[in-house]
């Protein structure tokens, strides 16, 4: 049996309430076999972690992996525009070369900034799936569905392939769910169908809401409804599991109407910065009991995948919010990247907190750096003072995918040659 000792790190659990300690960590077949202070036993390797801090890794709740092939092609612009006349054209190029290498390139840059688990949501999604199978990473995978033109229902047969096909993938890697790509592009009658649909199936759903007002407007002209009570009137969050990206245009009776929802929101602060969408209600969601994770949205608008930046961001932007520093504290913020939004992408039972029998999905972070030292406060060191270029060492299932800061399972030089490459083919003209 593969075994892995992982001696005398920091350890962040992440289980509530839990405070850090010093010790060992012993994994075997894929799973945390025991977690001591010192634990005596021979493994196949181990990893000597003095001054490392040995957490859950980080779960990117809401993501667009092979749009890394977009990054910083246009900024600046209204998010209608910019996905209507940039993004959208660029992805109609795509091949599913393209976006097997796009996605490699969103997960070298995941894996080497401390993600271990990401909800994706874009086309070609076979490809997708071979990226994540091939990497070692873990994913929830959707196939976007816009349902603006006809296409004769292709999108709808390709979502259900890739459930059919790829759930339960890669070693139980790999989940899925049904991606109804929002309210303004997805009419009544479609919607409902694969609402309807995930549920007799008991498929999760992945959508984005309310990311914008300029949304609220367009929904509130349509059909004299919030963004919210249209997913609901159309029995969205009846009994199914739902992944809501952003909402951020939320009134207080659309709070009320996500109480007790199923699945929770996954909040992008980065994104919402970058494209001057607005500061969704952390606060008041989580007042109303409902999950709130984090992601960091493509890195088309995102600029990258580093979820360390979404933490800072994600806990910051409350408390100027509300101008209360006392506002989404260090420790609630990484439960929010590690266990929250391992809940929302329906993996928490395996993954999100280092507990004995969990999958071991676990990041090393190297403290020996200035701006890490000195060490009074572990969860405030980690949530606000380090980055995605401090992880070390990035293990998922317990394969080691970057040690040393070197990527295991993925070359990075060919990455790097084909993203390049691709990347100016898509947007010559655009
Ligand atoms: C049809 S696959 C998913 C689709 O979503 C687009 N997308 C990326 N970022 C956002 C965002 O912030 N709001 C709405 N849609 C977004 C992506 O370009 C794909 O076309
Ligand atoms: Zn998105």
């Amino acid at each position: 049996m593969n075994t892995l000792l992982i001696k005398g790190c920091h350890i962040l659990t992440m289980v509530e309430k839990e405070r850090p300690w010093v010790g060992d960590i012993l994994i075997a077949d894929g799973r945390i076999a025991k977690l001591a202070p010192v634990i005596e036993a021979s493994a196949s390797t181990v990893l000597p972690a003095k001054d490392m801090v040995a957490m859950p890794g980080l779960v990117n709740a809401h993501n667009h992996a092979s749009m890394s092939l977009l990054r910083a092609f246009s900024d600046d612009l209204k998010l209608m525009d910019w996905l209507d006349k940039k993004m959208l054209p660029a992805e109609a190029r795509m091949t599913p070369e393209d976006v097997y290498w796009g996605t490699m390139l969103g997960i070298a840059e995941m894996i080497a900034s401390g993600t271990t688990a990401f909800a994706d949501m874009y086309v070609h999604m076979d490809a997708v799936a071979e990226a994540v199978r091939d990497s070692g990473i873990r994913a929830s995978l959707t196939r976007g569905l816009i349902f603006l033109q006809d296409d004769g229902g292709r999108r709808m047969t390709e979502a259900l392939d890739l459930i059919d096909k790829w759930s339960g993938a890669a070693d139980g890697r790999i989940t899925t769910m049904l991606g109804p790509h929002a309210p303004y592009t997805c009419p009544p009658q479609p919607l409902k169908e694969v609402v309807d649909l995930a549920r007799s199936r008991r498929i999760p759903l992945h959508i984005h809401l309310a990311e914008t007002r300029e949304e609220v407007e367009k929904i509130r002209e349509k059909y004299d409804q919030t963004p919210t009570e249209y997913l609901q009137e159309l029995g969205t969050f009846h009994e199914n599991h739902v992944l809501l990206a952003h909402a951020v245009h939320l009134s207080l009776e659309d709070i009320g109407r996500l109480r007790g929802m199923r699945g929770g929101v996954a909040h992008n602060p980065v994104s919402n910065l970058k494209l001057g969408c607005g500061i969704a209600p952390v606060a008041e969601l989580l007042a109303q009991g409902v999950t709130v994770g984090l992601g960091t949205d493509g890195a088309g608008s995102a600029t990258t995948l580093d979820m360390f930046a979404e933490i800072k961001a994600a806990s910051w932007m409350q408390k100027l919010h509300y101008g209360d520093p006392t506002v989404l504290p260090a420790e609630q913020v990484l439960r929010m990247a590690t266990i929250e939004s391992a809940r929302l992408l329906g993996i928490d039972h395996e993954v999100g907190t280092l507990a004995t029998g969990k999958r071991a999905d676990l990041i090393l972070l190297d403290l020996k750096k200035p701006h890490l030292a000195p060490l009074h406060d572990l969860h405030s060191l980690v949530a606000y003072s380090a980055t995605g270029a401090d992880v070390d060492t990035t293990i998922v299932n317990g394969e080691v995918l970057m040690r040393d800061r070197k990527l295991q399972t993925i070359s990075w030089e060919d990455v790097y040659r084909q993203a390049t490459e691709r990347a100016k083919r898509l947007v010559a003209g655009l």
